[in-house]
C-alpha cells in the first residue's frame, strides 16, 4: 500500500518553501520528464531478477489475475528467465553500463542543451525509468523539491500502448497521489505520426544507406504485444502500421520493398504478427540475400535491438541462407531526433508561463 501525504517527511510538502531557500533552484519552474522502460543494474541473474519481477509483475504488462499469475511468475519464470536474460544483456553491455540507460542519458543531455539554446533557463530536463532506477516517483518528488511547479511528461515510446506508455502514466499518477501539492501536469501520449518524427527517421535511414549501400528489402520490426490487448482497444498496432506507411511514403519505397513484423514475443498466447524471427527466415527462403532492419518503435537502442535483432535474428537470417542482415541503429541522440523531441515538447508547453502561444514548428528547432 502506498502511504499518502506522509506528514513525517517535510520534503513532501515544502516544495515551495524549499525553492525559496534555494534561489538557484527556484529559477526553473517547468520540468520535462523523459521516461524510458528501464534496465537491470548489471548483466547478472541477481540484478536481472528484481528488474524482471517489477516489469512482469506490472498488471499493465501481464494482466492475468494476481492469484493466478503470481505463483507462475515467482515460482517458475523468475527461477529460469533471469539467467537466460543476463546472458543476453552480457552480449551488449558497455563499459558505461546498459545501452538503454547510456543512450537515454545521452538523449536527455542533448535535449537539455537544445532547450537551453531555444529557451535559455526555462526547462529542467530529467530522466526516469519505469522499472528499476532512477524510478519515476522519487524523480518527480525531487523535481518538485527543486521547485518544479509545472511538469510535462514525455514517455520515450513513439507509439502508444497501455503496456508501455499507459504504465508510465500509472507511475506518474502514483507520484501525484503522494504529493501534498502536485505540480500542474501535462502528458504526451504518442508521437507516431508527428511529421518531424517521420522526417527524422527517414533522413536517418537515408544517411545510413548513403554510407553503407542499400539492401534488397527494408524490414521494420516493432516490439510486439498480445493480440488480445489490441482486441481490447489498445491502439498500438494501428499506430505501428501508420508509422510504417508514412515512412514508406516518405522514403518513396514500393509496397513490397518494405516489410513489417513484430518481435520479442513472451509466453504462449498469440502476439501481434507476423513474428520477426519467422519473417527473416521466410525472406531468406524466398531468396532475399541482403536485408536491412530498422526498429522505429525504439527511441534508443537496447537489448531488443542490439541483441535480439542485430545478433539473434541476424543468425536466423544467415542460417536460412541469407548473406547479410544489417541493423540500422535507433535515432538515439541523433540531432534529428533531438530537434524533433525539442519541438514536440515546446508545442506541449505552450500557454504555460514563459512559453508564448506562438506555434512551434520543428523547422524552428535549433540545429
Ligand atoms: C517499445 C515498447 C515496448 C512495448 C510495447 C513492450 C511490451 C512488452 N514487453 C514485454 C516483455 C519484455 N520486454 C523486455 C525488454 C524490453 N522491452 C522494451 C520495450 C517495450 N516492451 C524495451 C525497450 C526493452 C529493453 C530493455 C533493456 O534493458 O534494454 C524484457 C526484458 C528482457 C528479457 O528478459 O527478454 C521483457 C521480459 C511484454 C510482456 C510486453 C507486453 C505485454
Ligand atoms: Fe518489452
Ligand atoms: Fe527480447
Amino acid at each position: 500500500m502506498p502511504h499518502y501525504f506522509p506528514m513525517s517527511d517535510p520534503t513532501h510538502y515544502t516544495g515551495h518553501a524549499g525553492a525559496l531557500s534555494d534561489p538557484a533552484a527556484a529559477a526553473i519552474q517547468t520540468g520535462l520528464l523523459l521516461v524510458n522502460l528501464g534496465t537491470p543494474e548489471a548483466p547478472t541473474a541477481a540484478a536481472v531478477r528484481p528488474y524482471l519481477a517489477e516489469f512482469l509483475g506490472d498488471p499493465r504488462v501481464i494482466d492475468y489475475p494476481r492469484w493466478l499469475w503470481w505463483p507462475i511468475l515467482h515460482g517458475v519464470i523468475l527461477r529460469v528467465r533471469p539467467r537466460r536474460s543476463a546472458q543476453a544483456y552480457a552480449r551488449i553491455w558497455t563499459p558505461q553500463g546498459s545501452p538503454l540507460r547510456v543512450g537515454s542519458e545521452a538523449l536527455a543531455a542533448a535535449l537539455q542543451n537544445a532547450l537551453d539554446r531555444r529557451r535559455p533557463g526555462a526547462v529542467r530536463v530529467a530522466l526516469a525509468m519505469r522499472y528499476g532506477q532512477p524510478a519515476v516517483v522519487p524523480t518527480i518528488e525531487r523535481l518538485v523539491r527543486e521547485g518544479v511547479r509545472r511538469l510535462l511528461v514525455l514517455p520515450l515510446y513513439p507509439q502508444y500502448s497501455a503496456t508501455s506508455t499507459g504504465s508510465v502514466l500509472d507511475a506518474v499518477a502514483a507520484a501525484m497521489q503522494r504529493l501534498r501539492w502536485p505540480p500542474e501536469l501535462r502528458t504526451i501520449n504518442d508521437y507516431h505520426d508527428d511529421p518531424a518524427h517521420i522526417e527524422a527517421l527517414a533522413g536517418h535511414i537515408e544517411r545510413w544507406w548513403q554510407r553503407h549501400g542499400r539492401g534488397e528489402k527494408l524490414l521494420l520490426s516493432f516490439h510486439g504485444i498480445p493480440e488480445r490487448y489490441v482486441r481490447a482497444g489498445d491502439p498500438y498496432r494501428d499506430q505501428c502500421l501508420a508509422t510504417a506507411r508514412r515512412l514508406r511514403e516518405r522514403l518513396g519505397l514500393a509496397e513490397d520493398a518494405l516489410v513489417l513484423s513484430f518481435q520479442s514475443r513472451v509466453g504462449r498466447e498469440p502476439w501481434l504478427s507476423p513474428y520477426t524471427d519467422a519473417t527473416v527466415r521466410a525472406l531468406a527462403a524466398r531468396g532475399v540475400r541482403r536485408l536491412d532492419v530498422a526498429c522505429p518503435g525504439f527511441a534508443v537502442d537496447c537489448l531488443e535491438t542490439l541483441e535480439e535483432i542485430a545478433m539473434q535474428n541476424r543468425e536466423f537470417f544467415l542460417e536460412a541462407g541469407g548473406e547479410d542482415l544489417r541493423y540500422i541503429p535507433a535515432l538515439n541522440d541523433d540531432p534529428a531526433q533531438v530537434d524533433q523531441l525539442c519541438a514536440l515538447a515546446l508545442r506541449h508547453l505552450q500557454g504555460w508561463p514563459g512559453f508564448d502561444g506562438r506555434a512551434v514548428r520543428s523547422a524552428e528547432a535549433p540545429a
